[in-house]
């Protein structure tokens, strides 16, 4: 029997770093297919996705350069970072079937659609995934803000923050080994708390928006899925 989801339409934030795999920057063929594999378990499901591409493996890689320079012409380059990674999942999604479309929020019009909510919409009720570049086109915000932007603008049932640690912890588990993983929390409680699996800003958007976000890991085999059906996975971001 197939797997019921419990989400109709999600939107899926994919942080530049997991596009990396085992290398020190940039995109990895194996692990971008193995994760828009799974994006395609969700699809066949029959679950609409909405995706937010960070930027960081290709964009801290230029952080030596980035130096000195003003914040926000940074920032845009941040964001142009953001759209290499977009058309690189694009073409990933062709290879295995799945229809994907690319809207950015930076206009670039011979490289990818201008980011339209009514198209973006029509996409999703096709059944084709959207994939969402440039951040929210504006310095001095993140990828998770946009997440939590487009997310609300597309009416999703939930954030799924896809990253390379499998939930929320007491700390960052990278640098505290004693640091245990929430099965659940508030919105309140993580901002109250600090942590920094997400920027406060996105955080609160979320949370004024009753969006709620699941954190998980994207590297676990299937894990997607399980959180798409409403299985025990990764931490739930509630308000
Ligand atoms: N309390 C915490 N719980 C879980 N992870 C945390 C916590 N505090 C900090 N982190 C860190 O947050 C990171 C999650 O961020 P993510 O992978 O989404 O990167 P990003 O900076 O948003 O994306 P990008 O690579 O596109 O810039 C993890 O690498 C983890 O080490
Ligand atoms: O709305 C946005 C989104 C992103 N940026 C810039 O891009 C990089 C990469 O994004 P990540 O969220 O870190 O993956 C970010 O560091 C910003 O410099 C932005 O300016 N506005």
């Amino acid at each position: 029997m197939s797997t019921q989801p419990k989400y109709q339409r999600v939107l899926l934030k994919l942080s530049g770093e997991s596009l990396m795999g085992p290398d020190a920057f940039g995109i990895n063929r194996d692990t971008i297919m193995q994760i828009v594999g799974q994006v395609k378990e969700v699809v066949d499901m029959g679950v609409e996705v909405a995706v937010v591409i960070g930027g960081g493996n290709i964009f801290r890689g230029m952080a030596q350069s980035a130096k000195g320079m003003e914040r926000a012409t940074a920032d845009y380059m941040g964001m142009m970072a953001t759209v290499m990674n977009a058309l690189a999942l694009k073409e990933a999604f062709e290879t295995v079937g799945v229809k994907a479309r690319v809207q950015s929020a930076l206009s670039m019009q011979q490289v990818a659609e201008t980011y339209a909510r009514p198209k973006a919409i029509q996409y999703l009720e096709e059944g084709k995934v959207v994939i969402f570049a440039a951040g929210t086109g504006n310095p001095f915000f993140t990828t998770d803000t946009a997440a939590a932007l487009r997310g609300a603008e597309m009416n999703c049932d939930i954030m799924l923050k896809a990253t390379n640690v499998d939930g929320v912890y007491t700390a960052d588990p990278k640098k505290d080994a004693a640091a245990t993983r929430y099965q659940t929390i508030t919105f309140d409680e993580a901002i109250s708390r600090n942590l920094k699996v997400m920027d406060a800003t996105a955080f609160a958007l979320c949370r004024e928006q009753k969006l709620n976000i699941v954190v998980f890991g994207i590297f676990k085999e299937g894990a997607l899925k399980r959180v798409v059906a409403g299985e025990d996975e990764g931490t739930l971001v509630h308000v």
